[in-house]
Order: structure tokens, then C-alpha cells, then sequence
């Protein structure tokens, strides 16, 4: 599969940005938030990593490490005109964290963004790709990246870009 090598290549990939506002869709359509990264961010991907629905481990600010998936592309059930970035993180926050700094590891692919032709089945794909992410993620291989030093944040101290 020729997608394999550019994606694999560059995994896990680790960034960090800010939460941004994105269409507000995730909590109130999908019943499933995602964190939304800025453009910047966005762009600063490598141009080989390709659109689709990725897992891994991520924090916010220098909080707990939590599984993770992540959706990077143009969102062909809302044919979003912008490339985004979202995070939906497995775990219940007290509050929003808008804001906030998202620490993002990357280390897997699950597969390319589709259409659907209702909201019931996007729901039931996202929430299919949550419970693979759960079971891929407690692989030793995957495991071994939670504890990465990339997560040690130093509490209080704003951090931004790589
Ligand atoms: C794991 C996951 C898989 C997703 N898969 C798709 C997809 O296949 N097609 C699609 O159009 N959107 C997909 N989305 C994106 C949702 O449509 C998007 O998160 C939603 O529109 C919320 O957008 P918002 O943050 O702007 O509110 C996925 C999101 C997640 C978290
Ligand atoms: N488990 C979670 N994963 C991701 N975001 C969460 C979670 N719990 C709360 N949030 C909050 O919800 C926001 C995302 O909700 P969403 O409906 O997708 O709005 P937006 O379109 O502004 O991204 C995040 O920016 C974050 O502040
Ligand atoms: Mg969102």
C-alpha cells in the first residue's frame, strides 16, 4: 500500500499546540469532543504524513498522559474547506480546556477519512475507532510511549512548537 510507507515513516510523531475553537460540532452533533489544533499546526505536519484517523497518547498541559485518536483532513461527511487536526481524548475532563497547551504522541494508523450517509454511522465509525485504539494501545510496543519524556512538562511553564 503506497500510503503505508509516508505515514509509517513518520510515526509516532509527536507535536504540541494550542486548543482552538473549531465548529462546535464534536460535543453537540457527534456526542464525541475533539480538541482542535490551530492552522499552524496543522501545516507544520510533514507533507508525507497523509489524511486519516490515527491513535495514540496525549495530555493537556502537564496533565495525565490518556489514550487517544486523531483525525487529521478535510472532514468529508461536513466537507470542511480546511484541513483540521482534532483530538478526542479517553477521558472525562472536568472542564473544557480551551487554551490550553495539547500534547499529542501519534503512533498509529487506523485508516483513511470517509463519508458516510447519515450522522448515526460517523458516530458508530468513531466510536469503532475508539475501542481499536483502546486495544492497540496496550501493546508493550504502544505502551512503552506513554512514558516518553516528550509528556514531562514542567508545570507552570507555557510551552509552544517542538
Ligand atoms: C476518531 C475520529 C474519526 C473521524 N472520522 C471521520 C470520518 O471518517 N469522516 C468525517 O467526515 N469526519 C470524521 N471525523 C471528524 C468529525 O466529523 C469531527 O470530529 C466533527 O466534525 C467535529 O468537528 P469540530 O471539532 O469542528 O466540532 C472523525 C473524528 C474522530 C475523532
Ligand atoms: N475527552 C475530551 N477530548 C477532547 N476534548 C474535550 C474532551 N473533554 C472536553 N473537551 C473539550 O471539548 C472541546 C471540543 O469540543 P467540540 O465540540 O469538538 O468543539 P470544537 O468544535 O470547538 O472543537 C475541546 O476543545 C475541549 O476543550
Ligand atoms: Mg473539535
Amino acid at each position: 500500500m503506497p500510503w503505508a510507507d509516508g505515514v509509517m515513516r513518520h510515526l509516532p510523531y509527536f507535536c504540541r499546540g494550542q486548543v482552538v475553537r473549531g465548529f462546535g460540532r464534536g460535543s453537540k452533533q457527534l456526542g464525541i469532543p475533539t480538541a482542535n489544533f490551530p492552522e499552524q499546526v496543522v501545516d507544520n505536519l510533514p507533507a508525507d504524513v497523509s489524511t486519516g484517523i490515527y491513535y495514540g497518547w496525549a495530555s493537556v498541559g502537564s496533565g495525565d498522559v490518556h489514550k487517544m485518536v486523531v483525525s487529521i483532513g478535510w472532514n468529508p461527511y461536513y466537507k470542511n474547506t480546511k484541513k483540521s487536526m482534532e483530538t478526542h481524548i479517553m477521558h472525562t475532563f472536568k472542564e473544557d480546556f480551551y487554551g490550553e497547551i495539547l500534547n499529542v504522541a501519534i503512533v498509529g494508523y487506523l485508516r483513511p477519512e470517509k463519508n458516510f450517509d447519515s450522522l448515526e454511522s460517523l458516530i458508530s465509525a468513531i466510536q469503532g475507532d475508539i475501542e481499536e485504539a483502546k486495544k492497540r494501545l496496550d501493546l508493550p510496543e504502544h505502551l512503552k510511549l506513554k512514558e516518553d519524556s516528550f509528556f514531562r512538562v514542567p508545570k507552570g511553564k507555557i510551552m509552544n512548537g517542538h
